[in-house]
């Protein structure tokens, strides 16, 4: 009867969670089945009691203090308070997940819900132009966890070069066999194959595992790919060269999250106080000393404090980390002039340097069989009580991203395995839900659909999508004004390097051949004719029709990075050194994607997961290597407040 009882709880709880994100409740007409469904099979797993506790009493002073529970700083949580003595605070502007969020074809029901900021950067002219008022949406996870509640969980680290690069630009302690041990210490490899091989971890937090369902669409890329002539490989093993099924930050055919795996196993550390719904608003530094000394933030409506006995982390990603920089007077002097905040240290580095990778998504290949993720006929009751019961079918596709090919175009060394090209192999395309939530998820004009897309709605299609790999062109980030609630602005600058316009223009053109392979051809797969809306003028399939094509439909991948830049004191771009303390303040580092000098080639969640580890031992190396007593007698200086409830340590 309890149970029962317990049961009915939870599924009212799901279901109200579920409803509340925008838009879910109204499109899936079945989920109050498959939510009653997935409390009655995973009753232990939707206990609300194994979410994160919000903390609701803060102590006034922490050894520590991280602002941003996403892929990086709840990395940092956890391995920092493995140290029990150290006391620490994790601010987190967002909530908890959501039974939602944990279901992998629904991630793209999370953008421009309650878990995203939604962030919108400035129309530009060289790309986005089939989107709602000409600008990309950059989604971005507002929730503990971060962007990894929000992601497709690719798992992805990269290739050697890139680490090697960013060792070689004074970053010591950064090359790939220095960063590969924080790879394979987060993760728990569950292919048996994989598990076995050097690149691989086995029994860390980060669950990493193949997708229980895969359509015929899946195994014909993978064969495409070798049709075309390159290895079958593992992409985060030895070669990243070659093709591959997906891996995925998934556990049992759930979203494995950050939160999810740092987190809530460490939810009953007595050292780990996780404040919830807390927007940091400002770093408090010592003005003399530029030392930090602590974090304000707005909770419940009214503007807190917490005090910083070591260190403060911003781990607030790539927009929000350079803007709280930005906000405490760390930054250009001239910028920070301009918008009314009072200059701490002058850095102009801060918030330039942004990168991210972009896809042309609109390439899209009829098929003549029921081979691809539709919706309407995936998406149902019955796959619903299977992914329930027994965690696989439809409902455990990354929105059908099932296969990945990495090359280098002819714009790269061909000679070399540092590829410049990323397929993403997707068994649907923007028409695959018949014109809803992934048309609204990526901002795409009635107009621009309905030209293009709209008579392939319900039909089954793929897409490639070519992601180039290594951009040249860079955006920034900068303050409107000096309201930390006001969003930043936000200039992406893609495809403003005419090096960028080649490299995307090819991977246009090696996608539409990969569609012609026999692997493919089974299948009658054939592109999608249509003449782009905004490209009708131009002479269809040339370089020009192609880099107008490049612009419209030009989607982020949603790989921002760089903006608080890694590197030596004599880069003046740098605003962390390589172990990633903020040049010129004390007390301060910043720790996500933002730190990195040059965005690595692939998706970025797995070398952010890998930042967040090497981070944690670099603050621990620091901090148990006899600099504590001094830091402990310059603290006391900065003590305004009493703390009744601090434990003193004897370290
Ligand atoms: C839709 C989407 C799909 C993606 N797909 C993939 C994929 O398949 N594979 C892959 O490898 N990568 C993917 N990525 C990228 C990857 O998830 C991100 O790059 C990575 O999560 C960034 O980590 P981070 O720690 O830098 O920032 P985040 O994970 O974004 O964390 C930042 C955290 O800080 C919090 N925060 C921000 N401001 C404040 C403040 N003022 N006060 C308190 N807290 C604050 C935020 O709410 C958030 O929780 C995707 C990203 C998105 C958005």
């Amino acid at each position: 009867m309890v149970a029962v009882t317990g049961v009915v709880t939870v599924v009212g709880a799901a279901i109200k969670a579920a409803t509340g994100l925008v838009g879910v409740g109204k499109t899936l007409w079945f989920l109050p089945t498959f939510l009653a469904a997935l409390a009655y099979y995973n009753y232990d797993l939707f206990d609300p009691e194994q979410r994160p506790i919000n903390q609701r009493v803060l102590r006034e002073e922490y050894d520590f203090i991280i602002v941003g529970g996403g892929s990086a700083g709840a990395v940092l949580a956890n391995r920092l308070s493995e140290v029990p003595h150290w006391n620490i605070l994790l601010l987190e502007a967002g909530g908890h997940e959501t039974e939602i969020s944990d279901v992998p074809v629904l991630s793209l029901y999370l953008h421009k819900s309650k878990l995203d900021w939604k962030y919108r950067p400035q129309a530009q002219d060289t790309a986005c132009q089939a989107m709602i008022d000409k600008r990309c949406c950059w989604t971005k996870g507002k929730v503990i966890g971060g962007s990894s509640v929000l992601n497709t969980m690719l798992y992805i680290r990269g290739n050697r070069r890139d680490y090697d690069q960013w060792a070689s630009m004074g970053n010591y302690g950064w090359s790939f066999d220095e960063v590969l041990p924080y790879f394979k210490k987060s993760e728990d490899q569950r292919n048996p194959y994989l598990a076995k091989s050097p690149y691989h971890g086995v029994g860390g937090y980060l669950t990493v595992q193949d997708n229980p369902y895969n359509t015929p669409l899946g195994v014909a890329f993978v064969q495409a790919g070798e049709e075309l002539g390159y290895d079958i490989t593992d992409v985060n093993g030895a070669q990243q060269t070659g093709y591959a099924f997906y891996q995925y930050t998934m556990r049992r055919g759930q979203r494995c999250s950050t939160a999810k795996a740092f987190l809530r196993p460490v939810r009953l550390r007595k050292n780990l106080h996780i404040a919830l719904w807390a927007h940091a608003t400002k770093i408090l530094i010592e003005p003399t000393t530029k030392r930090a000394y602590g974090v304000e933030f707005i909770r419940d409506g009214a503007k807190r404090v917490a005090l910083a006995r070591r260190e403060v982390i911003l781990s607030a990603g790539a927009v929000a980390s350079p803007q709280l920089l930005l906000l405490s007077g760390i930054g250009d002097a001239e910028h920070l002039q301009e918008v009314g905040v009072p200059l701490v240290h002058h850095l102009p580095g801060v918030g330039q340097n942004l990168q991210d990778h972009i896809s042309a998504a609109g390439l899209t290949f009829q098929v003549d069989y029921p081979v691809s993720l539709v919706q309407n006929r995936l998406v149902n009751i019955n796959s619903a009580l299977r992914y329930a019961i027994l965690g696989d079918g439809p409902l455990t596709s990354s929105v059908g991203l099932e296969a990945v090919g990495f090359f280098t175009t002819k714009y790269g060394n061909q000679s070399d395995d540092w590829p410049d090209m990323e397929f993403m192999l997707v068994s649907t395309s923007a028409t695959t839900d018949g014109g809803t939530q992934i048309k609204k998820a990526h901002g795409l004009t009635d107009a621009f659909y309905n030209d293009y897309f709209a008579p392939l709605n319900g039909k089954d299609v793929f897409s490639v999508w070519p992601m180039i790999l290594r951009p040249k062109s860079r955006g920034y980030i900068k303050l409107r004004s000096n309201d930390p609630l006001r969003y930043p602005l936000m200039v992406h600058n893609y495809l403003t390097h005419p090096d960028d316009v080649r490299v995307m223009r090819e991977g246009v053109k090696q996608a539409i051949a990969f569609g012609e392979t026999a692997a493919l051809k089974r299948f009658g797969s054939r592109f999608w004719r249509k003449p782009a809306p905004g490209c009708k003028h131009l002479q269809v399939y040339t370089d020009e029709y192609w880099e107008c094509y490049i612009r419209q439909y030009t989607l982020t991948i949603y790989h921002l990075s760089g903006t608080c830049k890694m590197g030596p004191a004599s880069d003046p771009a740098a605003v962390v050194d390589p172990e990633l303390r903020v040049h010129g303040i004390k007390g301060l580092r910043v720790i996500d994607a933002s730190i990195m000098p040059r965005v690595t080639s692939g998706n970025i969640n797995a070398p952010t997961i890998m930042i967040g580890e090497k981070g944690s031992d670099l603050i621990k190396a620091l901090w148990r290597n006899g600099r504590r007593r001094r830091r402990r007698r310059d603290l006391r200086s900065f003590s305004t407040h009493a703390c009744d409830n601090c434990t003193v340590y004897e370290i």
